[in-house]
């Protein structure tokens, strides 16, 4: 399992007159030529005036060393176009390694940051029926509820590609919050168990092909919450919660058992309402007490996808 080790992080601005082709750029307009995998650097698309330090990135607890990645966006519109690049080049890697691609959402602002992969090239090139979609989190609510992630998530999104429904793990929204957390689980039970879903050689729970998340102002992720005892359940895969201190209060969740089996995850955040999280999750901020964002470590890679504005403290 990813734990806290030494980093190997580099910023490295180049001058436009130095530039190579193997060289990180940094760049307002032109994507990677590398799959964003294989970079192990942090790239800055903005003109920051004060930009990320790797001794900033050091000292943030719980991160997985050299593989992590910050992504700094001058705008929320350049990070959505990048973020479907990056989600595409996933879901082609994994489809083509073990014949599907699993990947979780969460509710929130990540939803309208994944519009760009339901225009063109990706709607028409990713291998969607390769996809099989699950929720990180996930209100106790009816599915057309306007509370409801899923309905969040099929309206911005999963309307818009063709995943074959059979492929979309939504909660039963019949049952209790209980109910429907222990169903959820035995449901990534049977998937674990006829291959769609791996399983982590580290950990022993499932381990997801790309979770992403977003991250909430007080530095909640997935139903989360910052000083809650849920952050430290270690056993059950899903579980749920009836006094969120964000409405609505009855959810079910990922537990950081499963969310840090996975192999990438991008922790996608904007707005300068989330800078403070951010500083804090960075490990330069003045808040001594850990956010539950902080304890996201992934087994393979974790990216942050970050506009100017929720990167403004760093
Ligand atoms: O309640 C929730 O909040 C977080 C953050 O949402 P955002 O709108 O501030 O991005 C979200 O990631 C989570 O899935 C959701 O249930």
């Amino acid at each position: 399992m990813a734990s806290a080790v030494s980093l190997s992080l580099s910023l490295r601005i180049i001058p436009p007159s130095s530039r190579t082709s193997h060289a990180p750029v940094i760049s307002h307009r032109s994507a990677p030529r590398v799959p964003p995998h294989s970079i192990k650097s942090i790239r800055i698309r903005t003109n920051l005036k004060s930009p990320i330090s790797a001794s900033a990135l050091k000292s943030t607890p719980g991160m997985a060393g050299e593989k992590k990645k910050v992504e700094v966006f001058d705008s929320e519109e350049l990070l959505a176009v990048q973020l479907a690049k990056y989600t595409a080049e996933l879901s082609e890697k994994f489809a083509k390694e073990r014949g599907a691609f699993t990947a979780v959402l969460s509710g929130g602002s990540l939803i309208n940051s994944l519009r760009k992969l339901c225009e063109a090239p990706y709607v028409d090139s990713v291998e969607w029926a390769k996809w099989h979609v699950f929720w990180v989190d996930e209100r106790v609510v009816p599915k057309d509820h306007e509370d409801s992630n899923y309905k969040l998530a099929y309206d911005g999104f999963l309307s818009k590609v063709p995943i074959p429904t059979g492929n979309v793990y939504a909660i039963n929204d019949a049952l209790s919050a209980e109910g429907a957390a222990d169903d959820y689980e035995t449901c990534l039970k049977h998937l674990v168990t006829n291959g769609v879903l791996a399983t982590s050689k580290t950990s022993g729970f499932p381990k997801f092909d790309l979770m992403l998340l977003g991250m909430g102002p007080d530095g909640h992720v997935a139903s989360l919450f910052p000083g809650h005892p849920l952050v430290n359940e270690k056993e059950k895969w899903v579980t749920f919660i009836k006094d969120s201190p964000k409405p609505p209060p009855e959810r079910i969740t990922f537990t950081f058992p499963v969310i840090n089996s996975s192999a990438y995850i991008a922790m996608v955040v904007n707005g300068a309402g989330k800078s403070g999280a951010v500083q804090t999750a960075f490990g330069n901020g003045e808040k001594s007490d850990t956010l539950p964002v902080q304890l996201v470590s992934p087994e393979d890679e974790l990216t942050w996808f970050l506009d100017k504005d929720a990167a403004s403290k760093l």
